[in-house]
């Protein structure tokens, strides 16, 4: 992949808590491209925030490797890893109250990272307010958080991220609190954000239609990458039915229907639920290598005799980027 940004290999993260250990990511690989807007889903407890967690160099790997816009995750001195924190990610959370601090103004709170890298008041004053107007909080600038509605203090909150123009924000459920058509703003903001400034966008979200407006999507289970899924036009469609107003602003194309998944080093792949679920695969497949790709048929009962279906082939193509699905 040209220009990775991001490139996690066999990730380990093991907490340990008293006389137990946790296993929180299990040999996790990633690969990021500089520019993209990616979402994390995976169930509870799979090791999302964990991983956004050692991106943004507040936790440490167990083993594995980790390098970020060339910096090498596991061997951050204690001053790298400020700076690193400083000036490589932003980061927001869910919770507002994680990411501003209630008795500043939105003003204050995005000076404040200027502040500790050592950013002169005026400079930092301009920057502050240039970021605010960027974020659509232009005129709001004197208010405190309590004093803005849930979509303006997230908005804050990016620019406070986004306040030593680090090269990737990092955001966990950022959408969590808000309702979806304020969840769908604060997405057309990531999209701009990302066409304007070039930013790499990381999220973890449990909505499923938000994880459809992005570019490329990781599903993790059990601290593993298990599907990865690029834009499609199903998912695109259900993004339009439910949001319309945002997947307008989101300008939503409808042009990607690429799906890829990933095939462990033993050749074992997981198939996404909706294909199975569509071409009624019932726990066996039948495996077919033509010359340079390989076709997965759902296996019928032998009412048809051939043993297969015609109404759709799901096929292992061996293209430019590698195996990919469709
Ligand atoms: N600081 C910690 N100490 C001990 N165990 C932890 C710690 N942080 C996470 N874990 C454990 O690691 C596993 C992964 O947790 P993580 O928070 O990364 O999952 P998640 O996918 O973000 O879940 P959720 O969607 O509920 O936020 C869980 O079993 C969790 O209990």
């Amino acid at each position: 992949m040209p220009d990775s940004i991001v490139l996690c290999d066999n990730l380990v993260k093991i907490y340990k808590v008293a006389d137990l250990e946790v296993v929180a990511l299990q040999g996790l690989d990633l690969e990021v491209t500089a520019g993209e807007v990616m979402a994390i889903v995976g169930a509870s407890g799979s090791g999302k925030s964990t991983l956004l967690n050692i991106l943004s160099g507040l936790d440490i790997p167990s083993a594995g490797s980790g390098i970020v816009d060339g910096n090498d995750l596991t061997r951050l001195t204690q001053a790298q890893r400020i700076n690193y924190r400083r000036h490589v990610v932003g980061q927001i959370w869910q919770q507002s109250g994680r990411n501003l601090l209630p008795e500043l103004s939105a003003q204050a709170n995005v000076e404040l990272p200027q502040m500790l890298s050592g950013v002169g008041s005026s400079q930092r004053s301009k920057r502050a307010r240039e970021l605010l107007e960027l974020v659509g909080l232009g005129g709001k600038e004197l208010k405190k958080p309590g004093q803005l509605s849930g979509g303006e203090q997230q908005r804050t909150a990016i620019a406070v991220a986004l306040s030593n123009d680090p090269r990737i924000l990092l955001a966990d459920e950022p959408t969590g609190e808000l309702d979806s058509t304020t969840a769908g703003e604060i997405f057309s903001l990531f999209r701009r954000l990302n066409s304007e400034l070039g930013l790499t966008i990381i999220t973890v979200t449990h909505d499923a239609t938000i994880a459809a407006a992005v570019d490329r999507t990781i599903a993790i289970r059990d601290g593993r990458t298990s599907t990865e899924t690029v834009r499609r036009e199903t998912m695109l469609e259900n993004v339009e039915a439910h949001m319309p107003a945002a997947s307008a602003v989101i300008g939503l194309s409808s042009k990607t229907h690429r799906e890829s998944i990933l095939i462990d080093r033993a050749g074992r792949l997981q198939l996404p639920k909706e294909a199975i679920e569509t071409l009624a695969f019932n726990g066996r497949a039948e495996v077919r290598i033509v010359d340079d790709h390989v076709e997965l048929w759902p296996i019928l009962d032998q009412v048809n005799g051939n043993g297969s279906n015609g109404h759709g082939v799901l096929s292992t193509m061996n293209g430019q980027n590698g195996k990919e699905l469709k």
